[in-house]
């Protein structure tokens, strides 16, 4: 299949362009580069430094090059600058999915896999998170994720197009050649955080709230490697032959760890310790978040290579050891 990876250059797009190459799929890169790094694109692969909102650009590529699948990766997921700045998020991540999406009608391809969150889901819902449950975010961000699972839907029913959602947990790790992995500008997540530590790039780290109802008090988290999601992904492309199909599946290792856990894991894993200071909870922070991923399993023969927060932490670390600066060490 020829595929337009749209966001191949970001952390998860990038690592699924290796895998669509790995699966015998032709992968194109469109990318604005605003998130992304270009020197994740491996070389050979044909890339366009152009937004999804270029339309005359978009349906040229996906006329010119003969896409098949259009997977979508490019979205804002900080969800603090969405709750300041909500405009941006649904400017990024709905107003422009509606443009690809009708730039993909115009060229008449009709194939879509899309990046949502588990974040669609509501403080209400009890883990483990099954597909079933209701969509109902509690912030802006989760809902621009819940509105394009929407849209999909109707444009399913509509146009006859087919979309396989991918709702992530808490993409992690690094392809396991050590040439590509996560680097976010500021970073945010807990794993590359914890890692600078050991590093020494940072003096401490702050662990958000220790008397959540979890066992040891700090959040727990489904942390699910970037590979493994990139696999489900193309598990799911001979569904996507039948018109109209739309689904939606979790994609998580089920097994939570705490904050705590991964601490003491990336100090297991580096040799260094890793010290920490209790901070105040974080705004949005859900106690505990994990997947059922039963539906993908059975329906996709998923079957993650990384079931361990260790087998995950260790390739990460492989990463940022060689990479203490991320894409800015060539
Ligand atoms: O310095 C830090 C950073 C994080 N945490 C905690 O670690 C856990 C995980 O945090 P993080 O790595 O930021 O992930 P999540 O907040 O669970 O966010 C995930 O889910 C969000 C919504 O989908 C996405 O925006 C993120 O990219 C994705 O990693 C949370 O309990 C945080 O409070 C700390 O204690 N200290």
């Amino acid at each position: 299949m020829k595929v337009l990876v749209v966001g191949g250059a970001g952390y998860i797009g990038s690592h699924c362009v290796r895998q669509l190459q790995a699966a015998g799929h032709t992968p194109v890169v469109l990318d604005n580069l605003v998130k992304g790094h270009k020197d994740s694109i491996p070389s050979g692969v044909t890339f366009y430094e152009t937004d999804l909102a270029d339309s005359a650009q978009v349906i040229d590529i996906l006329k010119k090059e003969e896409i098949d699948i259009v997977m979508h990766f490019a979205a804002f997921i900080e969800v603090g600058e969405s709750m300041q700045d909500p405009l941006k998020h649904y400017d990024n991540n709905v107003a422009k999915t509606v443009s690809l999406l009708k730039s993909m009608r115009e060229a008449g391809v009709n194939k879509f896999v899309f990046s949502s969150s588990c974040t669609v889901l509501g403080e209400e819902a009890a883990p483990p998170f099954t597909e079933a449950m209701p969509l109902r975010p509690i912030s802006a961000y989760g809902q621009t994720k819940a509105d394009v699972e929407v849209i999909l839907d109707y444009c399913c029913k509509a146009y006859g197009m087919s979309a396989a959602i991918f709702r992530y947990f808490n993409a992690s790790g690094a392809a396991v050649g050590g040439m590509i992995g996560e680097d976010h500008s500021p970073e945010t997540h807990l794993i590359p955080i914890a890692i600078q530590v050991a590093l020494g790039q940072r003096e401490k780290m702050k662990v958000f709230g220790n008397d959540y109802p979890t066992p040891d008090g700090t959040c727990l988290r489904d942390y699910v490697h970037v590979d493994d999601l990139s696999r489900a992904h193309i598990a799911a492309f001979p569904k996507l032959e039948e018109e109209g199909t739309y689904l939606r599946y979790n994609l998580g290792t089920g097994t939570p760890a705490s904050v705590l856990e991964i601490i003491k894991t990336v100090e297991e894993v580096s040799g260094c310790p890793v010290p920490y200071d209790l901070a105040p909870k974080r705004d949005g922070d859900v106690p505990s978040a994990y997947a059922d991923s039963i539906k993908a399993k059975t329906e996709l023969g998923w079957d993650p290579q990384y079931p361990t927060i260790k087998s995950i932490i260790e390739t990460a670390w492989k990463w940022h050891q060689s990479h203490p600066n991320g894409y800015d060490d060539k």
